[in-house]
């Protein structure tokens, strides 16, 4: 079976072309493991896509952090996903808390976006995570299932997406889930696509987490049999990046 362990780096609505090229260099100066071991992505903001795609190395890819719901036309400030196809931008990250809580995007909407970008041939991040106050009322798996039956529901290939399970109350915080904490929900999530979407989806797909990953934290999280790689924010901005890249070999031999 063998599920690519995948890590990605969401930049966030971070930096300069100064701060773009620092990143770069490092990224490209890294000794990491082969593409068979990892797959490692990058999300820039959408105004550094172009840079980053023509300075960063070839083994790694590259991620837009959203795009919008359907053909592009007359949404101002919109990128449409035409557009990322159009500049061979091969990923995009859809539903990141970021966007459903703070621009109040719905479950139907985000699985609207992921529907539309998978039929031009974007690979999809697909964020979904519970909010603390949802956890701490015992709703976790209600909420993250019913954001992932969003998804089923309006996609009938899961070739092409990779599910970020992101607490809201790891994100940005220093509070990254434990392992059993995270295990756990990827296990309810993967039987949920099992018993759902079917068994190849659940064995193939790649259940990413997202939270407060860091250097030290990355390798007890990555050796959990249902976690398949991370969505790293604010950690990607740095050279730790690199070690939470290497943590795939601690996957490999585990
Ligand atoms: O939201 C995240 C990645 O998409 C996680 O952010 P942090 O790693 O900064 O907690």
């Amino acid at each position: 079976m063998g599920r690519q362990f995948f890590v990605g780096g969401n930049w966030k609505c971070n930096g300069t072309t100064d701060d773009v090229k620092k990143i770069v260099s490092f990224l490209n100066g890294a000794d990491v493991p082969s593409e068979d071991v990892v797959e490692v992505v990058v999300s820039p903001p959408f105004v550094f896509l172009g840079l980053v795609k023509s300075l960063l190395r070839s083994d790694f890819g590259v991620a837009a952090q959203n795009c919008w719901v359907r053909k592009g036309g007359a949404f101002t400030g919109e990128i449409s996903a035409e557009m990322l196809v159009n500049l061979n931008i091969p990923w995009v990250i859809l539903g990141h808390s970021e966007r459903r809580l703070i621009l109040n995007e719905s479950d139907e909407f985000v699985s609207d976006k992921v529907a539309y970008a998978l039929s031009l041939g974007l690979k999809v991040i697909a964020c979904v995570g519970e909010t603390l106050e949802q956890r701490e009322s015992g709703s976790t798996m209600a909420i993250v299932s019913a954001q992932t039956k969003a998804i089923a529901e309006k996609v009938s290939n899961w070739d092409n997406i990779v599910l970020a399970y992101e607490p809201v109350w790891a994100i940005g915080t220093g509070k990254v889930a434990t392992p059993a904490q995270a295990q756990e929900v990827h296990f309810e999530l993967r039987k949920w696509l099992k018993e759902n979407v079917g068994h190849e989806v659940a064995a193939s797909v790649r259940i990413i987490y997202g939270g407060s990953v860091n250097g030290a934290n990355c390798k007890e999280l990555a050796v959990q049999p249902d976690v398949d790689g991370f969505l790293v924010g604010g950690a990607s901005l740095k050279p730790e990046f690199i070690d939470i890249i290497k943590s795939a070999t601690a996957k490999k031999s585990d």
